[in-house]
């Protein structure tokens, strides 16, 4: 097991070495359809506010990352701050997840620029900044309620999975799933567990494999979000807020230990298998078979818009 360990961890020094090496199949560049996917560091350090009410015990973790909420480098390290900085406040006990986009969209998911003919030596910081911000949502002391006023696709719906409660808004055009099978590639085993955990194992498995996208009553149907606001209803903010207070008046140290009882293990398993995941996807994302269906991916997406 340990030289295993320590196989991988050379693997991944490697593939942080390997920044200075030009992707491999350049033949797959289309870059002249894909002229709105060519960014890749953010610059802005203004990706997500946090709003604390030491008198509620409730933090708002908004994101505005534009055009999409989409989950680059930095945007997941920030959110993973947001997370830790409400954390260490100890009048805080509860944390809403919300999107303040005027578009709506809650999270599209991974920033495609990020797997799309990637920078070599990013690619492992990046893929970890995604384990830590699962593992700091999922395994959160606060209690966390997603509230999703908009699509929620992938590493979107894994936001919302890694809450305590999930709330949509009933709009049919707003879906929410694991479609990552559509894009060509497949969802890591602890995203995949999550889903099996949340919506069981046969709705996992036909979604897994079909890359669903549930509207909001079809999601509401497999127990993918545990309620959903019609427009008329109190608004998705208040009903987050009404949330927060319920779980606030459980005792902490109960809620947490509960808590622990169905995500301890699945989080230990990442924690102590980090490296290898990361290698597995570092080498599975650049497969050429891979790169070929996400630039027709991205080339589908920039088509619809037009
Ligand atoms: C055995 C196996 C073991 C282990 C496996 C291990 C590892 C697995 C390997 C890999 C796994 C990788 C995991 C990936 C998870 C992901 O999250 S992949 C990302 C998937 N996301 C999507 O498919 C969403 C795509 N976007 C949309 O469907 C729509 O944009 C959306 C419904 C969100 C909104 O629609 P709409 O309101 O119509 O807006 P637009 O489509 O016009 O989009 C607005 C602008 O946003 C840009 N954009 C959208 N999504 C992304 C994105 N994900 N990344 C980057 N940019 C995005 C879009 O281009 C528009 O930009 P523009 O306005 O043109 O500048």
């Amino acid at each position: 097991m340990s030289v295993h360990v320590s196989q991988s961890a050379h693997k991944i020094q490697l593939w942080r070495r390997l920044g200075s090496v030009q992707y491999r199949d350049s033949s797959l560049l289309q870059r002249q359809h894909l002229s709105s996917f060519s960014s890749k560091a953010d610059r802005n350090d203004d990706l997500v506010t946090l709003e604390a009410s030491p008198d509620t015990g409730v933090a708002t973790l908004r994101m505005h990352r534009s055009p999409a909420n989409s989950l680059s480098m930095e945007m997941m390290q920030s959110i993973s701050g947001a997370i830790r900085k409400a954390e260490s406040d100890r009048k805080i006990q509860s944390l809403i997840l919300t999107s303040s986009l005027p578009s709506g969209i809650f999270s599209a998911g991974l920033e495609l620029t990020e797997l799309y003919q990637p920078d070599l030596a990013r690619l492992p910081k990046f893929w970890e900044s995604f384990q830590q911000l699962y593992l700091d949502l999922y395994g959160s002391r606060l209690s966390t309620i997603a509230s999703i006023g908009g699509p929620a696709p992938a590493a979107g719906c894994m936001l919302s999975l890694s809450c305590d409660y999930r709330i949509m808004t009933d709009n049919p055009k707003c879906t929410i799933g694991l479609n990552e099978s559509q894009l060509g590639i497949v969802a890591p085993p602890w995203l995949a567990q999550q889903y099996i955990d949340v919506i069981g194992n046969r709705n996992a498995e036909l979604a897994l494999l079909l890359g669903t996208l549930f509207t909001p009553q079809q999601a509401l149907t497999v127990g993918l979000v545990d309620e959903l606001v019609c427009s008329g209803d109190s608004s998705i903010d208040e009903m987050a807020q009404r949330k927060a207070a319920e779980f606030i008046r459980i005792p902490p140290k109960a809620r947490v230990a509960a808590k622990e009882l169905t995500r301890g293990t699945q989080i230990a398993k990442l924690s102590g298998n980090r490296e290898e995941d990361t290698e597995f996807f570092c080498s599975f994302v650049t497969t050429d078979t891979v790169q070929k269906t996400l630039g027709s991916y991205l080339e589908m997406l920039a088509k619809r818009k037009k």
